[in-house]
């Protein structure tokens, strides 16, 4: 203080904010955003009640934001619902959709519309992923997840489109991830699907660009906490050795992805649109996409019917 100026204690540039590995709110809040940047909006988050979407849920609240919270298991949004209203005090609407079925969308989404009025963003969250070499997987074990994670984001965005954003215009973010950029093994069906929906955000951002609609995607690198790391690495994640190839020497967490969901939804993000904002730690640069290994992590997988 000696220059009359007061010393901020901001956290260092690489230090992780707080976070719970369970589908908890967190216990408590340091805020680097505004705390009112999302005040009086309406985000519809896929795949909210879990995981990545469901942190995105509570931040999104935390800055003010109404949400609705949408995926296959009532019971799940159900319960996530009931703890973020607790946690933030923002309304949170729990809906079933299985996002492969557009009748089940266009029913939620009118459901949200006569519940708040307006929706202002959508998250593209949504998805299904397992370890399975392209030789051992089936026909429809490829197509269910192109189905879940391309037709649900193309399904989702279209009829939240046409019902609202059209006349309103509106931020979209869809969840992809890196997975494509190296060809990762074991990964053909996530990584085909991720890639379409990269490709669709550049697409829908230009048609949909005029009726002031931004269309981004945001790919996180391996997070902990979450369905997708405890299927995708499993012990040999929670063995940490292979963090130190990625730049930042880290798994990612799930409140780091909701503050970079937060920026692209956000005015903060206002000229930006048709863009991927990759948030993992420089991991897909450095990380050895390693056939043999991932084999040895796959014959291991429990799963029953495999
Ligand atoms: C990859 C490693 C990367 C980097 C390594 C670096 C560091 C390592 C450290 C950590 C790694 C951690 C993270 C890695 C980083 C990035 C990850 C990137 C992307 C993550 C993407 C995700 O999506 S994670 C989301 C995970 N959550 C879910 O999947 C929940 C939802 N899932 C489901 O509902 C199911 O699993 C489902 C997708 C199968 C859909 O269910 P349903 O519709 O009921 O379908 P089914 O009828 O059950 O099945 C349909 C067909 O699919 C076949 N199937 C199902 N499961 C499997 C399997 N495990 N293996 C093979 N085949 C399967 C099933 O048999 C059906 O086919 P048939 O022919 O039999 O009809
Ligand atoms: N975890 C990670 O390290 C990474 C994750 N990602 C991406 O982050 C997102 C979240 O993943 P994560 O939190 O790990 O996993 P989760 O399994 O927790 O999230 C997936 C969500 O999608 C919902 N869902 C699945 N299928 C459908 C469907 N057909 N219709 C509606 N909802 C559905 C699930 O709910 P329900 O079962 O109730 O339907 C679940 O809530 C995904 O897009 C994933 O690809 C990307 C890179 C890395």
């Amino acid at each position: 203080m000696e220059s009359g100026v007061p010393t901020l204690q901001t956290p260092s540039p690489t230090q992780p904010p707080e976070d719970v590995d369970t589908d908890d709110c967190l216990s408590s809040y340091s805020y680097l955003f505004s705390p009112g940047i999302l005040k009086g909006q309406v985000a519809f988050i896929t795949g909210g009640g879990s995981g990545i979407g469901f942190r995105i849920a509570e931040i999104f609240m935390r800055h003010g934001c109404h949400t609705i919270i949408a995926s296959r298991n009532l019971q799940r949004v159900s319960e996530a619902a009931k703890k973020l209203m607790t946690a933030t005090g923002q309304r949170c609407l729990p809906l079933c959709v299985d996002v492969r079925q557009p009748e089940t969308i266009i029913a939620a989404v009118d459901q949200a519309l006569a519940e708040f009025g307006h929706i202002n963003i959508l998250v593209n969250n949504a998805a299904g992923n397992f370890l399975c070499p392209a030789s051992a997987l089936s026909f429809n074990a490829y197509k269910t997840v192109l189905d879940i994670d391309t037709m649900g984001t193309f399904n989702t965005s279209k009829v939240v489109f046409e019902k609202c954003f059209q006349a309103h215009g509106g931020v979209i973010v869809n969840i992809t991830a890196t997975l494509s950029y190296k060809g990762q093994a074991l990964q053909v069906h996530a990584g085909t699907a991720k890639a379409a929906v990269d490709a669709m955000t550049k697409h829908l951002a230009v048609e949909w660009g005029p009726s002031k609609v931004r269309v981004n995607s945001l790919a996180p690198g391996p997070i902990s906490g979450t369905e997708g790391y405890r299927r995708l690495g499993g012990k040999w994640a929670e063995a940490g050795s292979q963090f130190n190839s990625i730049p930042l020497q880290r798994a990612g967490n799930k409140t780091e992805i909701a503050h970079s969901a937060l920026y692209l939804a956000s005015p903060l993000a206002s000229y930006v649109t048709g863009t991927t904002l990759v948030a993992d730690g420089g991991s897909w640069l450095t990380s050895a996409n390693n056939f043999s290994a991932m084999l040895g992590h796959w014959s291991t997988d429990t799963r029953k019917d495999k």
